[in-house]
């Protein structure tokens, strides 16, 4: 055991330490680097993110009040939306003109909430549909059938393995409708693994999630990072953010107004300001 690893200290975290919490600051081992990254929907600026870079087998959170842009550069940068302007590099390789399933197939890849039709699945499904989905429905109709077959064997035993481990086995049949709040994260989790990625883009990974199932969820999210795995979240639940994340960016108003270790993050002003706005300097007078 290393001695971070006996202090509980990631080796994400200490290759961040002593970095300054400035937004677009350079990382030591980045795998996604995203530059002049811009999104407007008619007159409305989404996303104007100038710089960002997320260190390898870090614990990434991308905090930022309602309506702050996060969803929308998930999107942008998994390929499920298209940019204004902007280029981006993930794992040495351009990124920005992949359509969503190239981007799951370098290893970047996100969860999707329970959708209507998802819910009306089975637990199993979900998962097989997880194999495919981001991999493109235009390759599996390409390939041949006993190909095809050999390759759904094998995605079943894969699910079979994912749902043990996130303790979901015995739901395997049942309708993913039927899943509690905490569970339907733990199939979402379940889901993006099936495409064995480098990276895992968590949104809202705790909403709606019981305090029960909340310290599974986490120590979940925390083996993905003890895989190899990077994990870049979308929280507003700051107590989580807090809990697992090495290193913390901001987004306000379609903008990155500064990064830094969760320490460094609550203690901003701007951050406060920016979650708060007038009613925190009102409550502190
Ligand atoms: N398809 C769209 N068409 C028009 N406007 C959009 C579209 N998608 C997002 N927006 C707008 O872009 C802005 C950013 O939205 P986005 O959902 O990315 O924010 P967010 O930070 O994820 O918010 P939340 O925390 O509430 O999920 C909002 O003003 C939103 O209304």
């Amino acid at each position: 055991m290393s001695a971070d690893q006996q202090t509980g200290i990631s080796a994400a975290r200490a290759a961040l330490a002593g970095m300054a919490a400035e937004p677009g600051v350079a990382k030591p081992d980045p795998i996604l680097t995203a530059t002049g990254v811009r999104r407007a929907f008619g007159g409305l600026v989404a996303v104007d993110v100038e710089h960002l870079e997320v260190q390898r087998g870090s614990i990434t959170a991308l905090i930022g009040p309602n309506g702050a842009g996060k969803t929308t550069y998930f999107n942008l940068l998994t390929g499920f939306d298209r940019p204004s302007s902007g280029e981006w590099n993930f794992n040495g390789r351009k990124a920005n003109r992949m359509r969503s399933y190239q981007v799951a197939q370098a290893g970047m890849v996100r969860t999707f909430q329970l959708t209507k039709a998802l819910t009306r699945m089975s637990v199993m499904d979900n998962m097989l549909i997880g194999a495919s989905s981001q991999l493109g429905e235009r390759m599996w109709a390409g390939l041949f059938p006993p190909l095809w077959k050999r390759q759904e064997a094998a995605n079943r035993e894969k699910a079979l393995v994912l749902l043990e481990r996130f303790k979901l086995i015995d739901k395997r049949e049942h309708y993913a409708g039927e899943l509690s709040g905490g569970q339907r994260k733990l199939l979402e989790m379940a889901r993006a693994l099936m495409l064995d990625p480098k990276m895992v883009m968590l949104d809202e990974p705790m909403a709606g999630v019981n305090p029960a199932l909340k310290q599974s969820l986490l120590e979940h999210i925390k083996g993905l990072r003890e895989e190899g795995m990077t994990v870049l979240f979308v929280e507003h639940d700051m107590d989580m953010v807090h809990e697992i994340a090495d290193w913390v960016a901001v987004m306000a108003a379609g903008q990155l107004i500064t990064e830094g270790t969760p320490d460094q993050i609550s203690a901003d002003p701007r951050v406060i300001d920016a979650y708060l706005g007038a009613h925190h300097d009102a409550a502190q007078r």
